[in-house]
């Protein structure tokens, strides 16, 4: 599958660099098959839902003030083969590439929810092997077709629950509203691990220090 990056890209990532006050993301959208991955990307880059969407795989960039601070998102849509061996398959690619995760499933199949829950299983062991931090959250979408709703939202609260991600049930058809929500929380994620990685480097240089300076006391 080709990967494009979208020409409606509003700022390179590399005008981001040297600016400590930008913030960049990497997000990857998982998920099973018609589940509103593209209609979610597309409601939070442009405020509309348009009802069909094609089955390009892309990466957009969207830059956006939040709380006072540029963020600009990267954000891979991925695009989930029908059924078959590679039904919810995460590439090396994307869990390298990836700040964040947004895992979507649709309330209303019950298929796309198996999905969601073998992705969570695949993450959790792949972020276990790259020792990655990068935060899920689980998206049940088109809460607007409450009279076919198949998962409860009980069921997608446990698994996010369990598996310690994030959890929204929205409607990209519906608000833009909810889908902002999504990427903010994501976000606030993202950089509490950053700052948590950050803090653990830096208390791993201050033992490093201490051992040197007592190490080298030892040996006078
Ligand atoms: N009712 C309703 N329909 C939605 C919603 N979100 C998406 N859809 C519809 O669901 C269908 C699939 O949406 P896509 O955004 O193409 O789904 P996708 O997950 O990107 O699909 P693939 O590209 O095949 O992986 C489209 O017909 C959308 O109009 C929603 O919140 N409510």
């Amino acid at each position: 599958m080709v990967v494009q990056v979208n020409s409606r890209t509003r700022q390179s990532s590399k005008a981001m660099d040297g600016n400590q006050q930008k913030v960049e993301a990497n997000v990857v959208l998982l998920g099973a098959e018609n589940v509103g991955k593209s209609a979610l990307v597309v409601r939070f880059l442009t405020r509309r839902f348009i009802g069909e969407y094609g089955d390009i795989e892309s990466i957009y960039s969207h830059c956006d003030k939040i709380d006072g601070r540029d963020v600009c998102f990267n954000i891979w849509d991925s695009f989930c083969p029908q059924n078959g061996k590679e039904a919810g398959h995460i590439s090396d690619r994307q869990l390298q590439w990836a700040d964040g995760f947004i895992l979507v499933y649709s309330i209303c199949d019950r298929e796309s929810f198996k999905v969601a829950r073998q992705q969570v299983q695949r993450l959790r062991q792949a972020k276990a092997k790259l020792s990655s931090t990068a935060p899920v959250i689980i998206v049940g979408n088109k809460r607007d077709l409450q009279h076919r709703r198949a998962v409860s939202s009980e069921e997608g609260r446990l698994l996010a629950l369990s598996a310690d991600c994030g959890f929204f049930e929205i409607s990209a058809a519906e608000t833009y509203h909810g889908v902002l929500m999504v990427f903010h929380e994501l976000l606030d994620l993202i950089r509490e691990a950053r700052a948590l990685k950050k803090g653990a480097a830096g208390l791993k240089g201050i033992v490093r220090s201490m051992s040197a300076v007592f190490g080298r006391k030892r040996t006078e």
